[in-house]
């Protein structure tokens, strides 16, 4: 008998197809998110779940005790209660890698958008500001080649936007991650730094780490008021690793000079948050990965990683925190 899965989102045919050869399933084909309460109703009868970010919490577990595994279509799983997971020993996977260039090319749009203020040139533009007065002044933006720039998180895609920053756009690299890289640095030529002193000595801030515990609100009133006022936050990480109301009142204040941001606290965003009112802020939606080929990819992986795990393999992306569970299972 084949073991059963359910799909708690809409996935390529290809993907389907693949799911279909090793497992009975069920699927949520439509665009709009799954309930929390179907999707616990589909769980209570499957070995496996394919999912895009639910809450994954220690009451959602208890009320599934058969699901074996749990595969995440996204890098960041900020949703699930690891813990949870580990003392009930059910597999979490998630999508690293196949995304780590297309989210790099976002965040490099996000600060040269920024930086020249592309968004706000093209509605002066469009909305026929752009007459024979324009003072060339008008449109100075500043330059990201050669800047300084602070990545926090130096992980995956942090790697890919180091190749970049210095290949690329000769930029000097600072970084702060929880460990030192002298690989990298050695690699790159870039600089280990505390978080004081990145932030108060880069020209752009890009965020890239993952939101736990000790990165939630790691930027907040004072680590604004540390940047320079004339420096760049790019958040390509998750909105609640940054205070946004701190944010709003160091962009107010004129403590930083802009913002460019493909994360938010509550996403989708609300249409009345002030960030958006604000000219020196490029606001975009959550589309660090959208590209149709790499999207297509992530869903691929979790439906590997989903196989894996419910015919008997190691899955290849099990999350850090619940390696020990498929290491026992080698053993
Ligand atoms: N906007 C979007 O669409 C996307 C957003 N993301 C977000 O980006 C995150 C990072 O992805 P990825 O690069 O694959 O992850 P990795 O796990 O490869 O890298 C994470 C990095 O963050 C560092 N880090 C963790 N905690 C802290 C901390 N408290 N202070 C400083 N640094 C810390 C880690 O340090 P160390 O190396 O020392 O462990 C590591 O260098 C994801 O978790 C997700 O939230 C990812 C993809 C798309
Ligand atoms: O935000 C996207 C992810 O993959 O994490």
């Amino acid at each position: 008998m084949k073991p059963k899965v359910f799909i708690a989102r809409p996935v390529p045919p290809a993907v389907e197809a693949y799911i279909a050869k090793y497992c009975d399933y069920k699927i949520w084909n439509r665009q709009e998110r799954i309930p929390d309460a179907v999707l616990l109703e589909e769980a209570k009868s499957v070995d496996g779940l394919l999912v895009q970010n639910p809450p994954i919490t220690r009451e959602f577990l208890a009320q599934v005790p058969q699901v074996k595994i749990i595969s995440n279509t996204s890098v960041g799983y900020d949703s699930f209660d690891v813990e949870a997971m580990k003392e009930l020993r059910v597999i979490g996977t998630h999508t690293p890698f196949v995304l780590d260039e297309t989210v790099a090319d976002l965040v490099f749009a996000l600060m040269l958008s920024a930086a020249r203020r592309v968004p706000e040139m093209n509605e002066f533009v469009k909305q026929g500001k752009w007459t024979k007065d324009t003072k060339p002044e008008e449109l100075f933006g500043v330059d990201v080649h050669h800047a300084t720039l602070g990545i926090v998180g130096m992980g995956r895609i942090g790697e890919k936007i180091v190749r970049r920053a210095v290949h690329g756009f000769e930029m000097n690299v600072l970084f702060h991650a929880t460990t030192p890289k002298p690989e990298l640095e050695e690699k790159y030529g870039i600089r280990y730094s505390p978080l004081d002193e990145l932030l108060e000595k880069s020209d752009f801030v890009v965020l890239i780490v993952p939101l736990t515990e000790s990165t939630r609100r790691l930027l907040g009133e004072e680590q604004f008021r540390r940047m320079k006022p004339t420096a760049y936050l790019i958040n390509a990480a998750r909105g609640a690793v940054v205070d946004e109301q701190a944010l709003i009142g160091a962009l107010e204040a004129g403590e930083i000079a802009g913002a460019a941001l493909d994360v938010f606290e509550q996403e989708p965003v609300d249409p009345e948050n002030p960030l958006l009112r604000m000219e020196q802020v490029t606001a975009v939606p959550h589309i660090g990965s959208a590209t149709a080929k790499t999207r297509e990819a992530m869903v691929m992986k979790a439906a590997e990683n989903l196989v894996a795990g419910v015919t008997g393999g190691i899955p290849e992306n099990v999350m850090k925190e619940l390696k020990e569970l498929v290491d026992t299972k080698s053993k």
